[in-house]
């Protein structure tokens, strides 16, 4: 569509803009929708002069890590979120092992929010750290159990949550202790990880971290790692309460477990949720099976491009298969944030 072309409509009958006939004519309301259809017209006409998006599939599907079941079903999504713009999009991403590393340089794994704890207790009071890493022992495998079905798996998940939140809170931890434990800990981002947030903040791009970990212990993380907590960065998280002598005393309701990462447990009444109305293209990064649905909840009728971070065996190709299925691009053993970077620079690019 050409503007000038609309504009001649608009005033090739030889009436004051005022008349009432016309007044009547072109509500305001119309008149701003004619607007916005002929800004995402000059959009689509500039990205096919630009040929982004086929650029963009082309730099995508070239990268060693990447597995993409459907690149059509991806580059329509793509299409539509570029059109869109950063004011139309929204970053939903789980920080442990998404935003954190999930193993170091040489294999060793690295910590999760809650493995803070497990770390730094065994160094300060070894028969309590044990108990943590015990849990972990215990339940983790149970987590990736290829053979338990969800639902089987819930009622485990709630048992090692509420345990561990329980050793938390009866230990009376300050929040100046947890602060040194996140500084001691072995919680690592993943390679350009601050560069991306940062990036986000910059172009006004929300970006809500949905984590069935510890939000504290993100936000100190955060803190010591870019000297603030970005504006555009939001939490959905398990939150350590602290009494008046900032002690932790319990943790926020409901309780968020890997399986349960869905509109269920948002609070719509969150003070950002006013921040992502409107936002109707959701980038959701994440490492779980869990993971999945966190973008449920956000009320929208934009595309979702779900980015899937696979840590598992390469042998495992029942586990590969099943990320395939359910992630639109699966990241394999991908330590950087390269691919999100890359999409939302090109997003960012158009207008
Ligand atoms: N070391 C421990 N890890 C734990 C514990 N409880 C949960 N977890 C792990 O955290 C992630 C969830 O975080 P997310 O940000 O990825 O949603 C989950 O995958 C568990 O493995 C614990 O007590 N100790
Ligand atoms: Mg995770």
């Amino acid at each position: 569509m050409n503007t000038a072309k609309s504009t001649e409509t608009l005033t090739d009958t030889p009436t004051s803009l005022d008349s009432p006939p016309f007044a009547a004519m072109f509500k305001a309301s119309e008149i701003v929708n004619a607007a916005a259809a002929i800004a995402e017209a000059e959009c689509i006409e500039q990205l096919k002069k630009t040929d982004a998006v086929p650029l963009l599939m082309n730099w995508l599907l070239g990268q060693e890590s990447i597995v993409c079941s459907d690149p059509t079903t991806v580059a329509a999504k793509l299409r539509k979120m570029v059109v869109g713009g950063a004011g139309k999009t929204v970053v939903i991403s789980d920080f442990d092992y998404t935003l954190s590393r999930f193993a170091n340089g040489s294999g060793e794994r690295l910590s999760t929010t809650h493995g803070v704890f497990d770390d730094n207790v065994m160094r300060l009071k070894p028969e309590l750290g044990q108990k943590f890493v015990d849990l972990k022992n215990k339940y983790y495998p149970i987590e990736f159990c290829p053979k338990l079905t969800m639902e089987e798996k819930i009622p485990h998940m709630e048992k090692w949550w509420g345990t561990s939140h329980s050793l938390i809170v009866n230990e009376k931890f300050s929040k100046h202790t947890i602060q040194d434990f996140v500084r001691q800990s072995r919680i690592v981002f993943k390679d350009g990880a601050e560069d991306f947030i940062q990036s986000l903040d910059a172009h006004n791009i929300p970006l809500v971290i949905f984590s069935a970990g510890i939000g504290n212990i993100i936000e100190y993380f955060l803190e010591q790692k870019l000297g603030a907590i970005p504006r555009n960065t939001h939490f959905i998280s398990n939150m350590i309460l602290f009494d008046e002598d900032e002690k932790a005393c319990a943790f926020s309701e409901p309780l968020i477990h890997t399986f349960c990462k869905n509109s269920s447990v948002i609070q719509k009444e969150a003070p950002f949720f006013h921040e992502i109305n409107g936002r109707v293209n959701v980038i959701l990064l994440g490492d779980s099976m869990g993971d999945i649905h966190m973008d449920v909840g956000v009320e929208r009728d934009g595309p979702t491009l779900k980015v899937g971070y696979y840590n598992g065996s390469l042998d495992d190709t029942a586990a590969l298969q099943h990320y395939k299925e359910v992630y639109d691009i699966v990241l394999i053993h991908d330590p950087t944030l390269n691919v999100a970077q890359k999409i939302v620079d090109v997003i960012n690019s158009i207008h």
